[in-house]
């Protein structure tokens, strides 16, 4: 176990990476998919069944867990890892984006964002320093620097102005994490849809000599091709030997796009909501279990998965849970669409190491084209 933070890039097939990150609690392979556990917890799941599904690292949220159960106290407990029981890698997104998305009466200044909690209405002041300050006392392993992700579409001077702030906020959250070799900080890139503003963001940051960059400020309802177009400015700008991490990404899809145009990292909500509501991610595509199709349908989900969620339960009483809003419904679909995920991201990771990463997504998309059966 390593008590430095390393990445290394072990294969290449194109501008995909098959890489590895070494850091004290653990070892994470990329290609890799980061299952979304905002409050330390990913919902409906024990963390040794994320564990045993492939997963090297969670994210959890500063927004989330300063509100509650708050930093300070997660800290006198023991630090998030603790807390949760999860001994592997987590990273913790810094809380802008959930301020802009989550709470009312927020602000923007150059100090930082100042917002009312979504939970009672209390305020709260959050600087770069103190989102690092409450990473920190979460003892998380990769802390995301404060930044301002522009919701889309938006006017150039407008993009310009949140990047530019983040670039200034990711100064000062360098300076406020100072050397913490076991961890890393990263940056994230924003400039919008603007690929003159990627640009300048992405070379400023690698100025910094980070230990990984994020390309932030996607996601956030533009189209895929938008998505993949500034992937394709970014991404050279950003030094070749550091991870990327493509911050709220996405579908499977996205997922083997993205690799393709050389991220490394990508965390999601979308396998676990759509668990809740009665949604599977199957290698054919999705299945709405909601849909009154399946109410006589005893085939499993995939009778050749390895996950007991896809190949023991019927489609017939999956159908039955979803609609009687039976708790094992959210369960057992989570458990499926995590474990198509982890098993996605291994076939992606295999591919790029035997060098046929376009065959294999040709493959894999056939799959979801030829839909569910
Ligand atoms: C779902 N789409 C999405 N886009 C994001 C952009 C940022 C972004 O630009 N910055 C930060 N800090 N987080 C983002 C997130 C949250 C990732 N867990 C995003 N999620």
């Amino acid at each position: 176990m390593s008590t430095e933070f390393t990445f290394k890039v072990l294969a290449t097939d194109g501008k995909a990476r098959r890489g590895e990150i070494t850091m004290p609690r653990g070892t994470i392979r990329t290609p890799a998919f980061m299952p979304v556990g905002t409050g330390g917890t990913v919902k409906t799941m024990y963390m040794d069944q994320v564990r045993d599904l492939g997963a090297d690292i969670i994210l959890g949220n500063t927004y989330h867990l300063m509100l509650r159960p708050g930093a300070e106290r997660v800290a006198r407990l023991g630090g998030l890892h603790e807390f949760a029981r999860w001994p592997h890698p987590i990273l913790t997104d810094s809380g802008g984006f959930q301020v802009m998305s989550l709470s009312k009466l927020r602000k923007i200044t150059e100090k930082g964002v100042t917002f009312r909690s979504h939970i009672d209405g209390a305020p709260y002041e959050m600087s770069p320093e103190r989102s690092i300050e409450i990473q920190g006392l979460l003892d998380s392993d990769i802390q995301m620097q404060l930044d301002e992700c522009t919701a889309l579409p938006a006017k150039e001077r407008e993009i310009e102005r949140a990047m530019e702030l983040s670039l200034r906020w990711a100064d000062r959250c360098k300076t406020a994490f100072g050397d913490q070799p076991g961890k890393a900080m990263f940056g994230i890139v924003q400039g919008g849809d603007n690929a003159r503003l990627r640009e300048r963001s992405a070379q400023s940051l690698a100025s910094l000599g980070l230990k990984g960059y994020a390309v932030g400020g996607l996601a956030v309802g533009e189209p895929q091709d938008v998505m993949l177009d500034m992937l394709d400015v970014t991404c050279p700008e950003l030094p070749a030997d550091k991870p990327r991490y493509l911050m709220g990404v996405g579908t499977p899809d996205d997922i083997v796009k993205s690799v393709a145009r050389g991220i490394d990292m990508f965390d999601c909500v979308m396998p676990t909501r759509a668990g809740r509501h009665g949604l599977a991610y199957t290698r054919r595509g999705k299945v709405n279990l909601r849909n009154a199709r399946h109410a006589d349908d005893h085939r499993p989900l995939d009778e050749e998965s390895d996950c007991p969620a896809a190949r023991d339960y019927s489609r017939a009483y999956l159908h039955h849970l979803v609609r009687s809003q039976e708790a094992l419904g959210a369960m057992l679909l989570t458990w499926n669409n995590l474990s198509y995920y982890q098993s996605l991201m291994q076939g992606l990771r295999d591919a790029i190491e035997q060098g046929r990463y376009a065959e294999h997504v040709a493959e894999v998309s056939e799959g979801w084209a030829r839909g569910d059966i």
